[in-house]
């Protein structure tokens, strides 16, 4: 359902132009979750923005289903992030001002497609049910990964990518983040691309890709 082929992203550099992706190719089918991993600054988050829309590649091919997104302008790449792909980072970027119903909701809403059933369901599985009407502020690091990634699929996205969505959280609580969110994915119908440092959580994933200075090994 989205794939890649080629993708080569190059940025300035002191001693000019560095290709950070030389030729990514890959394929993410419906329902499956593959994990990206490789050393750090072998492009891992430029490739998941450039899959994302957040970022465009210098040249190669991206396709959603039907829908072409290299060749889209920006607020072509706005409506798909907004309608078709949930990321997650580690970063969460909640809203500080929102609660934390407003803030699951967020999402969906701006797509025009909040299901109060289904949101009200995603907030009870992801054990948020009690802490609706917080702020992010008031909440665990776990908590706050549960509600970023609540939010990401409350969309039902067709694909979602989270970079490190559980690298700042301890152990047990980020192997429950992971299985809430491989369960979502699961039930959606989505495909999940998570990069991770995590040996044992990239095991856990259908799939493991390994990124090495910017190509697929
Ligand atoms: N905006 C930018 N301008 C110039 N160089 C950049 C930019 N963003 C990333 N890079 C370079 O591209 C390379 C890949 O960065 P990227 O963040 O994709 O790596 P990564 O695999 O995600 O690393 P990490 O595991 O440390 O997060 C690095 O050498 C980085 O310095």
């Amino acid at each position: 359902m989205l794939s890649a082929a080629t993708i080569v992203k190059r940025y300035p550099g002191a001693e000019g132009p560095v290709d950070v992706l030389r030729g990514v190719s890959l394929t993410l089918a419906q329902g499956e979750s593959v994990a990206l991993t490789g050393e750090s600054g072998s492009g891992k988050s430029t490739l998941l923005h450039v899959l994302a829309c957040l970022d465009t590649a210098d040249s190669g091919r991206l396709t959603l289903g039907d829908t072409r997104l290299d060749t889209l302008d920006e607020a072509g790449r706005a409506r798909i992030r907004r309608e078709r792909i949930g990321i997650v980072f580690q970063s969460l970027n909640l809203v500080p001002s929102m609660t934390v119903a407003q803030n699951l909701a967020l999402q969906a809403r701006f797509a025009g497609r909040l299901d109060p059933a289904w949101l009200g369901e995603l907030t009870e599985r992801l054990g948020l049910g009690s802490l609706v009407t917080r702020y992010p502020e008031e909440l665990s690091g776990g908590q706050q990964q549960r509600v970023a990634i609540g939010r990401a699929i409350a969309n039902r996205p067709e694909v979602l990518l989270a970079d490190e969505p559980t690298g700042n959280l301890d152990e047990a609580t980020a192997d429950g983040v992971l299985t809430l969110m491989q369960e979502l994915v699961a039930e959606t119908g989505a495909a999940l691309l998570m990069v991770t440092h995590s040996q044992r959580h990239a095991e856990r994933m259908g799939r493991q890709l390994h990124l090495e200075r910017g190509v697929l090994a």
